[in-house]
């Protein structure tokens, strides 16, 4: 049976992202109200060390998200020019506080910090963005605790779509700690048969049109056509790409797929914006549930 996120023009199935993070929004409600009834109320802190409008405005999407089904949220904002000990010093912090069970840096950070300094200062209990080398360590074994949001919500949208991933040939365009690389693992735990491409791969085209499964994850806008894909192939598009428009706004969001040529070929496509997005902010609370139960030794159900 397909799922809730899920309605079909003509032959092509088009996937409801906002529908299926709504419906995991709601089982991670429940989860909340379960942690409540023990006296755990599960938090989550965002760190913002960026100017950059678009890490913002998902920051607050997020607080945002939170506040909808009962999550505490702590929000920490550090000046992009101050030191990078001043947000290592926040880290330490929230990584002793016993009120916050999640943590999440939001990326990309200003250029004097250090990166991976960041990631594996974070305490792996609490890293609901599994960017953890640890975690990323785990999920590689077959043994994950926090799987990448994005690439997780990407799993979510297959099986509520009830795409068969056994044996399928599916093609990862990208190769990013974030979204390719943790992505690309998932997929072969479930015996997919998977091709990582990137911007050095030659032929990118004969690796797309062969897939069963292509995921869009280069950051591109447009940059897969229907020319570049097989027949009746399951599309996922994974890029949110700010394109400038002479609009109100300043801009509008695009794929990393040409979106009206593509769905003409797919057997199921998941659009951007509208699909991967949503369910990327939808895991994060599902992480930051699982990190309060965890922490607190509850076995309540999780989403
Ligand atoms: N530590 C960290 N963890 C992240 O998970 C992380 C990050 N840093 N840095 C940036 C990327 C990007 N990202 C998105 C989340 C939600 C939407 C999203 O909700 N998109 C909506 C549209 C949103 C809008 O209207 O602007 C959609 O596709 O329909 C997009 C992109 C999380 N990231």
């Amino acid at each position: 049976m397909k799922g809730a996120g899920v309605y079909c023009s003509g032959m092509t199935t088009v996937i409801d992202g906002n529908a299926v993070a709504e419906d995991v929004r709601a089982d991670v409600a429940a989860t909340v109200d379960a942690l409540d009834a023990e006296g755990v109320t599960p938090g989550l802190a965002t760190v913002l060390m960026s100017d950059d409008d678009a890490s913002s405005t998902y920051v607050s999407m997020k607080q945002r998200d939170c506040e909808e089904v009962g999550i505490e949220s702590f929000h920490v904002e550090i000046d992009p020019d101050e030191p990078a000990s001043e947000l290592y010093e926040t880290i330490d912090d929230l990584n002793a506080r016993e009120d916050v069970h999640g943590i999440l840096v939001q990326l990309p950070l200003p250029d004097h910090v250090d990166e991976r300094e960041v990631l594996r200062r974070v305490d792996p209990a609490k890293d609901v963005d599994g960017f953890h080398p640890e975690n990323v360590g785990r999920l590689v074994a077959g043994d994950p605790r926090f799987v990448p949001c994005t690439p997780n919500g990407v799993m979510r949208l297959l099986d509520d779509a009830d795409v068969p991933l056994d044996g399928l040939d599916a093609t990862v365009v990208g190769r990013s700690n974030i979204v390719g690389k943790p992505l690309s693992n998932l997929l072969l735990q479930e015996n997919a048969t998977v091709t990582t491409c990137h911007s050095r791969t030659t032929d990118l085209e004969a690796h797309t049109r062969s897939a069963d499964l292509v995921v869009a994850a280069a950051g591109i806008p447009e940059f897969i056509d229907a020319s570049m894909l097989a027949e009746g192939a399951v599309v996922i598009d994974v890029g949110t790409n700010r394109v400038e428009d002479s609009s109100e706004k300043g801009y509008h969001l695009t794929g990393d797929v040409d979106f009206e040529s593509a769905k003409e070929k797919a057997s199921v496509i998941s659009p951007s914006p509208g699909g991967v997005g949503p369910m990327t902010r939808a895991m994060l609370l599902v992480n930051t549930v699982e990190a309060a139960a965890a922490l607190t030794d509850s076995d309540v159900p999780l989403p």
